[in-house]
């Protein structure tokens, strides 16, 4: 039988950067939340090692030995244990180098596919180690809950997951590098988040987003890719919306909504004035 795994969009609603380690990554303090859109990752038992991409945004990424999928393949056989041959289908939905972690989404699904084939505990040290060397962000997508997140990524802190809220994602189609935003940094230690308060209403949840967070990547971003300006400024004209920002490193930006059907009546409108963008309303919950 198939193995089916979501690989959720992630969100980055807040993200601080407070420092730089001596190999060069960034300490980071975040507020992650995880989209109900993302790709698939399909794994079943084979005679041969087959892997295919397809879906809407297949056409940005190649099916070869880089993949994110298939490094956790290859990850997993060389520290967790072999594996039978594998057919492994992606189906990509996920703007490529977007600031929504869809390659480290990808990765974390592969390895609770490869887990739940293999019968293995997806919480074992080993697979958190392998996680994190396959990318900062793949330790948070393997554990797939809201969460505060601080170190590189792999100090997850996950929130109570109480407060449901929609979103709206946009992306104008144009890629942009993690490394190069963190190279264009101004400043690398920004002060980290406050204590959470408690978030029982989206108000709440909205204000508090507004008043004491950022993303400290967005002005760097912005800088690389101008669209990003265009991009919030739409979202920001919206009705209904609470907040409007940047996800992770770029150059998707998210808004905020009180609940899933008013980010889709929004996304309706923004669609209508910018047909090239990449629009997708979401529930989440923090
Ligand atoms: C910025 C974030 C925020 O969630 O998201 P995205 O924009 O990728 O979605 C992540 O930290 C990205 O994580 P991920 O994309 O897995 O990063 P990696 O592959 O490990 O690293 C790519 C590059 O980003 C930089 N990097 C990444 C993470 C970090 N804490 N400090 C860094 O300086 C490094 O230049 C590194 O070479
Ligand atoms: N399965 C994958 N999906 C997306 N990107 C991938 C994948 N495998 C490798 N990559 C590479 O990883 C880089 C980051 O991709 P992605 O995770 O989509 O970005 P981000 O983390 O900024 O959202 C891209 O340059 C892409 O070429």
């Amino acid at each position: 039988m198939p193995i089916v795994e979501e690989a959720r969009a992630k969100i980055n609603l807040a993200l601080h950067v407070t420092g730089r380690r001596a190999d060069g990554y960034h300490d980071l303090d975040m507020l992650v939340a995880f989209a109900d859109v993302g790709d698939s990752v399909t794994l079943a038992t084979s005679d041969t090692d087959r892997f295919t991409i397809d879906g809407p945004m297949a056409a940005g990424l190649s099916a070869d030995a880089d993949n994110l999928v298939l490094r956790a393949v290859q990850g997993f056989r060389e520290r967790i244990g072999p594996t039978e041959p594998l057919s492994v289908r992606l189906i990509k939905r996920l703007p490529v180098a977007s600031g929504i972690g869809g390659g480290s989404a990808d990765a974390a699904a592969t390895l609770r596919g490869l887990c739940r084939l293999q019968g293995i505990d997806a919480n074992d040290h080993a697979l958190a180690s392998l996680a994190l060397s396959l990318g900062a962000d793949v330790p948070m997508c393997l554990a797939g809950q809201p969460a505060r997140v601080t170190g590189v990524g792999e100090r997850i802190e996950p929130t109570a997951g109480q407060l449901a809220f929609g979103l709206l994602l946009v992306n104008p189609r144009v890629g942009v590098s993690t490394p190069a935003v963190f190279r264009a940094l101004e400043r690398r230690d920004n002060p980290g988040l406050p204590a959470l308060p408690a978030l029982g209403t989206i108000d709440d949840l909205s204000t508090f987003l507004a008043e004491k967070t950022r993303n400290d990547l967005e002005a760097p971003a912005r800088a690389i890719a101008p669209v990003i300006g265009e991009v919030l400024a739409a979202l920001g004209s919206l009705p209904g919306i609470r907040l409007s920002r940047m996800s992770g490193s770029g150059a998707t930006c998210f808004g905020l909504f009180a609940d899933r059907s008013s980010a889709e009546a929004a996304g309706a409108r923004l669609e209508a004035d910018h047909p090239n963008w990449w629009v997708a309303p979401a529930s989440t919950t923090l």
